[in-house]
């Protein structure tokens, strides 16, 4: 307990107005341990264009029934799929130089893409809810800034997360 009168410590997780959406982006890429741990030792390989596209077309349809520009919003997509396969290589690497750290359970993959899948409803509402702060400007990299930082921390990203990270929010503010 803080002593009394004090503020209480600050809840993990990524702060400010793209808190929520930051939030998302690490949970979709750490859906991608997941699906790295699906695809390990099956010959499966991390990219399949044809889901790719499956999900790209769907969002795009979703964004343009929200409002929100399907080019652009395709693109921020692009870019959670690309931090997803950065950790997967990133994985994969680690699990085939280190097996003693590679998952002992093989998630079904079918399953993981209806969370992906549940996680893009999620990430479309927060693009709208976020559509004035994501007006590229000064105001809007430092709200990133604080988002990626507070959520890398509190959600403890190691240094390939981080990167998969960077990677999800690099068109955050269009
Ligand atoms: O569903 C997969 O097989 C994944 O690897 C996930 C995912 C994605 O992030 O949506 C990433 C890479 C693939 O090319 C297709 C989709």
């Amino acid at each position: 307990m803080p002593p009394s009168g004090a503020a209480a410590p600050a809840a993990a997780g990524a702060l400010g107005p793209l808190g929520p959406l930051t939030a998302l982006a690490i949970r979709r890429l750490r859906l991608g341990d997941q699906v790295a741990a699906a695809k390990r030792g099956t010959g499966a390989p991390v990219d399949d264009p044809e889901r790719e596209r499956q999900e790209l077309a769907k969002v795009r349809r979703q964004a343009a029934g929200l409002g929100l520009d399907p080019a652009s919003t395709a693109r921020f997509f692009e870019d959670q799929i690309a931090a997803s396969k950065v950790v997967q290589r990133g994985l994969l690497a680690r699990w085939e130089a280190d097996p003693a750290t590679a998952p002992s359970e093989r998630p079904s993959l079918d399953a993981i893409r209806t969370e992906l899948d549940a996680v893009t409803r999620d990430i479309l509402r927060e693009l709208v809810a976020t559509e004035r702060v994501r007006q590229p400007s000064a105001g809007c990299a430092a709200e990133l800034t604080e988002a990626d930082v507070s959520g890398s921390i509190g959600d403890g990203l190691d240094a390939l997360h981080r990167e998969a990270l960077r990677t999800a929010l690099r068109s955050v503010c269009r």
